[in-house]
């Protein structure tokens, strides 16, 4: 197993231009994909998630061209559906790839396969699969019921008019689709993205709470960009009036990641700063921006312009108690954060963490531990108490997850030495992170 050992960091200062949007590179690419005209894709993020959704692209007949050697992608629409009509895709863990790309595929009258990691087949998907069904969707599971890989074949004689779906229950609109909010919000994004192919009117209707809410804003925002409008109420039904098709809007420019963002604004409250991160600020349209604002009430100094943020702190940081559901992949950022806090912090409504890349609840309580942190998990929540002193020289394992390879960095300004193994997992959205880590920090 490949590692790398850590030598304490003794502060951190400096700029880090950040890595592109994954949450919005994947959902630009499948748009414009979708969409009628060519659009200018500028600063994508070049990571194993974008590069598993280029890839499904090109294998679905839809063409694109990076410029040189740079971020900026060139991508010809299909103007609807894609047109190859056929075809076995391997997305990795990419969920931002397979959930979109199921839905899409399901309305595009082709025989796919779907398939990724041996995680991305412990990822639930029922609930999406049963919303695309009740479209009409013609989806098998291949392995275990709920749960990739997928088999997908035509859906319903196009453009015949749907099953009436919900009927009988007090419900009966046309193309009425119901599901589950309380999994993953990824369900309803590709719902909503897909719901233009499907040549009538769409209405989605969210079942319980509907968690991480904020991706459903970078949804709709793209959407919007591409010409296509969803009427809703509130978080509860969404509808997407037939007639209308995505058209590009020329040219998109990605935002710098605002979860990966995280790590950096955390290195500045720990290790004094200040660290100024580029590509965010105050107009992103990313959730996990107000993941300064849980720095800022742990007690660093944030300052934050319309492309960027910045964080200094005493290294000392205050201990909360925080509800992170809109928020939950930097969330992971605040466990390891609360290591240097002056008490138990609690971060609460992150059951979600326990179907990602990982078990991300269990792996970060063990791996906190190692460290010597006395840590309390809970089916949604996780409790962290710092050590008096951290545990030098801890192995940490980091599951194949990018975030725990990442956050567990920051444990090296805690004057202490540490292995990260396995640090290349990092590359499933933020390739070149420790080289970045490392130019921010003076050892000590
Ligand atoms: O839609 C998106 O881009 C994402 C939604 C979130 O997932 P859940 O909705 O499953 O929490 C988040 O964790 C993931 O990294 C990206
Ligand atoms: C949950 C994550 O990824 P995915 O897009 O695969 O769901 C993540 O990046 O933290």
């Amino acid at each position: 197993m490949e590692f790398l050992d850590l030598s304490p960091i003794a502060r951190v200062s400096g700029t880090v231009v950040l890595p592109g949007s994954k949450s919005i590179s994947n959902r630009t690419l499948l748009l414009a994909a979708l969409a009628e005209g060519v659009t200018e894709v500028k600063a994508l993020l070049a990571s194993d998630d974008t590069g598993h959704m280029l890839e499904a692209l090109r294998k679905l007949g839809v063409n694109w061209q990076q410029h040189g050697a740079s971020r900026d992608y060139r991508v010809e629409g299909a103007g609807g559906a894609f047109p190859v009509k056929h075809g076995d895709l391997f997305l990795g863990n990419a969920g931002t790839a397979f959930r979109p790309l199921t839905a899409a595929l399901a309305l595009s009258q082709g025989t796919y396969q779907l398939s990724g990691v041996a995680r991305m087949h412990e990822r639930p998907i029922g609930d999406l699969v049963d919303a695309l069904r009740q479209l009409g969707a013609d989806i098998t599971y291949l392995g275990n019921e709920g749960f990739p890989p997928l088999a997908i074949k035509p859906a319903f004689p196009h453009p015949s008019p749907l099953p009436l779906a919900g009927e009988g229950d007090g419900v009966a609109l046309r193309g009425l689709v119901r599901v589950r909010g309380n999994v993953s919000s990824q369900f309803l994004t590709a719902l909503l993205m897909a719901a233009p192919l499907a040549g009538q009117d769409v209405n989605i209707e969210v079942v319980g709470e509907l968690i991480s809410k904020p991706y459903i804003e970078i949804t709709l925002n793209l959407m919007r960009r591409f010409g296509v409008e969803v009427e809703r109420q509130e978080w509860q039904v969404f509808t997407i009036r037939a007639g209308q098709q995505y058209r590009s809007p020329g040219e998109i420019h990605v935002e710098g990641d605002a979860s990966s963002a995280s790590y950096f604004l955390a290195a500045g409250a720990i290790g004094k700063g200040p660290v100024r991160v580029e590509g965010v600020g105050k107009s992103s349209i990313q959730g996990d921006v107000r993941f300064a604002e849980a720095l800022a009430s742990m007690g660093a100094n944030i300052t934050m312009g319309d492309n960027w943020i910045e964080s200094s702190g005493s290294g000392k940081l205050k201990a909360i108690d925080l509800d992170c559901n809109h928020i939950p992949d930097a969330a992971m950022t605040l466990a390891v954060a609360a290591l240097f806090a002056d008490g138990t912090t609690t971060l609460r409504n992150i059951a979600s963490w326990r179907v990602k890349e990982t078990d991300r609840i269990a792996a970060m309580a063990t791996e906190l531990r190692k460290v010597g942190a006395t840590v309390e998990e809970g089916p949604d929540y996780i409790r962290v108490t710092p050590p008096a002193a951290l545990t030098p020289n801890a192995v940490i394992d980091t599951y194949d997850d990018h975030r725990m390879a990442m956050c567990f960095g920051l444990i090296a300004l805690g004057s202490v030495p540490l292995r990260i193994n396995d640090p290349k997992c990092a590359a499933k959205t933020f390739p070149d992170y420790f080289p970045k880590l490392q130019s921010i920090a003076q050892n000590a």
